[in-house]
């Protein structure tokens, strides 16, 4: 069993009365996908966004590599290797392709005025770096023939594509994807079922992923939380998940 990447331990999360996530526990392992599933309005949304740094916990401790993150604001919880998609895409639509992978670097990139002004060695080659990096990228994802395109002109599948190589740029060790089936053609899903593999074992990354579509939530995770009222009902392997009676009646019996 491979080691803690992420642990999370007595995660509340209340929104005025509302007990939206109650002492949720998990971890991720380096390496692993791990999904959260469960009805609408379960709670895994506000999981996410505490891990991600956008909501800060009411209690409870999330530890990425052994270090607090809880609290942190999400450049920082970037910082740490731990980066998201969102449900909706979010990219800088009126930039290009291209550029939206190299705004992505910015953080990477010596962007130093005196630097940049004077365009040092050190200044020209870090441009360069991220010019090669985005261009690897773009033909990794299939989009490279769409580099000088505005963003918001690709095909939403491009699009999803895109929102993930804006993340994988950074070289994350936890990449955290909302929903990346939703609003995806069949093929479409394949695809992404096979890119996540492929991010898993040529890039090492570990995955936490919220899905409705049972397809890819079986096809490609290791392990599965459900979560039903704020709470976690079950964690484990796909087939034993799928046939638990208390998901199949809190989960899969409502479709
Ligand atoms: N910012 C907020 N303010 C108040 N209530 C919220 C907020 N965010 C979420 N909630 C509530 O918390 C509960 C859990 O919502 P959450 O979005 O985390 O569920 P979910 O499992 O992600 O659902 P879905 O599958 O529909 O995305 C819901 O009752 C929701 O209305």
């Amino acid at each position: 069993m491979s080691e803690t990447l992420l642990k999370v331990s007595g995660l509340t999360m209340r929104f005025g009365g509302l007990l939206a996530v109650d002492q949720v526990e998990f971890e991720v392992r380096k390496d692993e996908v791990f999904a959260i599933i469960g009805p609408n309005g379960a709670g895994k949304t506000t999981v996410f966004n505490c891990v991600g740094g956008f909501y800060k916990p009411t209690t409870g401790s999330i530890l990425m590599d052994g270090k607090k993150i809880d609290g942190m604001p999400s450049h920082k919880v970037a910082q740490q290797g731990l980066v998201r998609t969102f449900q909706n895409v979010r990219l800088f639509k009126n930039l290009t392709v291209l550029e939206n992978l190299l705004v992505a670097q910015h953080t990477h990139i010596e962007t130093s005025l005196v630097k940049g002004l004077f365009k040092v060695p050190s200044y020209r080659k870090s441009e360069q770096d991220a010019l090669k990096s985005a261009a690897e990228w773009l033909d990794f994802m299939g989009i490279r023939q769409f580099a000088n395109r505005e963003a918001g002109n690709l095909a939403y599948g491009h699009q999803r594509r895109l929102e993930i190589a804006r993340c994988m740029i950074t070289r994350p060790r936890l990449l955290m994807l909302d929903e990346p089936a939703a609003g995806l053609n069949p093929q479409e899903k394949r695809d992404l079922q096979q890119l996540i593999d492929q991010l898993r074992k040529e890039f090492g990354v570990a995955v936490l992923l919220i899905e409705h579509d049972m397809s890819l939530v079986m096809g490609v995770s290791d392990r599965i939380m459900v979560m039903e009222h704020g709470k976690p009902i079950t964690t484990g392997l796909p087939a034993d998940v799928r046939s638990d009676p208390r998901v199949i009646k809190a989960y899969l019996g409502e479709e």
